[in-house]
């Protein structure tokens, strides 16, 4: 990694980050703030003889009154160096819940839909080392483990748009330095100065641990060490996957004898690929109720996790949806159910798609044919008309309708490698 300050080099570095045959069209988030404003600026420099076209947008939140003035000057600032910019304005700030998290989410999505509308493919940000230095020491404070240290990856999906952050090996002082030599202006964001922010809390801190040797330049390079071991692991939790776990209609068979064999690491890592992929959690679940689920399977226990029920069965797991978790899950036809399964049938006027439940499921009478459990069919998506069942087709009754995953096997396995 170089940590650098003259321009050559930050162009280099900036370059380096970006294949030889660079995306046709770049987006840049620009915020105002120093790191955006040097990013576009470099890239404006970097890209100048290449056949890349460089878009700009900032989004206003609304939540200060000085934003749309700074917006209209990035606006300034990328119509001089010939950059296409447009401001996305952000009003949905309901005063409810966590507003940093709901004006970052919202960052993003606008941000995702703006590079859609202009098919823009690729979106850079500007986060630095020295914002990768503060997410490492904060996950250090939350006991994460390689994952979380790993921080922030240097490129991702988000909504079918590549986020990449070409900027992780500069420092902060390195970006100013080369602002400060380009003459360019830049803002600077109040919150910087707020304390009741985790992130500025942790900024203070890393000044006097520099005398330790733990600057930026370090914490970034072991967030890159921990990155390494993280794709290490991932690899050998897909070839446990491989090995040990089988699809049955949406549930996950878990061959037990290999699974008390493997590392404890890769084995948790395999179960929480397995309660993600079917209960689809947004977060993963708590590490006690994990260490619990672990526990449960060494010891031919059931357990339940993430909405998921681990039904131990002798030699395998099944892993299966829980009914509890979808209970009051409905879909209309043609819609996602529990966000995974498509179901196709004849047209029906007032039907709905709902869990088959216990009630459902006493009207299947072949439901044992399907070799799954009672726990596991009570889960899966039927064809409601009121309180009358049409079909169940994962439970014998199908009736002309069928029941498909809408990420099936082969994502099940890939995802593990996506990171
Ligand atoms: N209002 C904004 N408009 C456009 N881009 C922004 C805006 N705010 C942040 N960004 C982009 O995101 C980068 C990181 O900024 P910041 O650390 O404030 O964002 P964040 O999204 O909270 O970061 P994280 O992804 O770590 O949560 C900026 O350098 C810039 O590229």
């Amino acid at each position: 990694m170089l940590l650098t300050n003259t321009s050559a080099e930050l162009l280099s570095v900036l370059r380096a980050q970006f294949p030889a045959q660079p995306p046709k069209r770049l987006g840049i988030a620009v915020s105002g703030g120093g790191d955006s404003v040097a990013l576009l600026h470099l890239a404006s420099q970097c890209f100048a003889n290449e056949d890349v076209e460089l878009f700009a947008a900032t989004v206003d939140h609304g939540l200060r009154p000085e934003a749309a003035d700074e917006a209209q000057w990035v606006a300034r600032l990328a119509a001089d160096l010939g950059v296409s910019h447009e401001t996305l304005n952000w009003r949905g700030w309901d005063g409810n819940g966590n507003l940093q998290d709901h004006a970052r989410r919202a960052r993003y999505a606008l941000l995702t839909e703006w590079a859609h509308r202009h098919q823009i493919v690729t979106l850079a940000l500007a986060h630095t080392a020295d914002d990768q230095a503060e997410t490492l020491l904060m996950r250090l404070g939350r006991a994460a483990g390689v994952s979380g240290l790993a921080a922030m990856p240097s490129r991702r999906m988000q909504d079918g748009v590549v986020l990449v952050r070409p900027l992780l090996g500069v420092t902060r002082e390195a970006l100013r330095s080369y602002l400060r030599s380009e003459n360019l202006a830049w803002f600077e964001d109040p919150s910087n100065a707020d304390t009741r922010y985790e992130r500025i809390r942790v900024r203070k801190v890393l000044d006097s641990l520099r005398p330790l040797g733990l600057d930026a330049r370090v914490l970034t390079e072991v967030a890159g060490n921990m990155s390494r071991a993280r794709e290490a692991l991932d690899w050998y939790t897909f070839l446990a996957a491989k090995d040990l776990a089988l699809i049955d209609a949406g549930d996950v068979l878990l061959d037990l004898r290999g699974f008390r064999t493997l590392p404890e690491e890769i084995a948790r890592r395999l179960l929480l690929h397995v309660v993600c992929w079917i209960g689809g959690g947004r977060y993963p679940p708590r590490r006690v109720a994990v260490a619990e689920a672990m526990s449960a399977l060494r010891h031919e226990r059931s357990a339940q996790l993430g909405g998921c029920l681990i039904l131990n069965q002798g030699r395998q797991a099944r892993i299966c949806r829980e009914y509890k978790a979808v209970e009051d899950m409905r879909a209309q036809m043609g819609e996602l159910w529990d966000g995974r399964w498509v179901l196709s049938g004849a047209v029906l006027p007032e039907a709905e798609i709902r869990p088959l439940g216990p009630q459902g499921l006493e009207q299947c009478p072949n439901w044992r044919d399907t070799g799954r459990p009672h726990a596991s069919l009570q889960a899966t998506p039927a064809i409601w008309q009121g309180e009358s069942l049409i079909a169940a087709p994962l439970a014998g009754e199908s009736r002309g309708w069928s029941a498909r995953l809408e990420s099936g096997e082969e994502d099940f396995y890939a995802s593990l490698l996506s990171h």
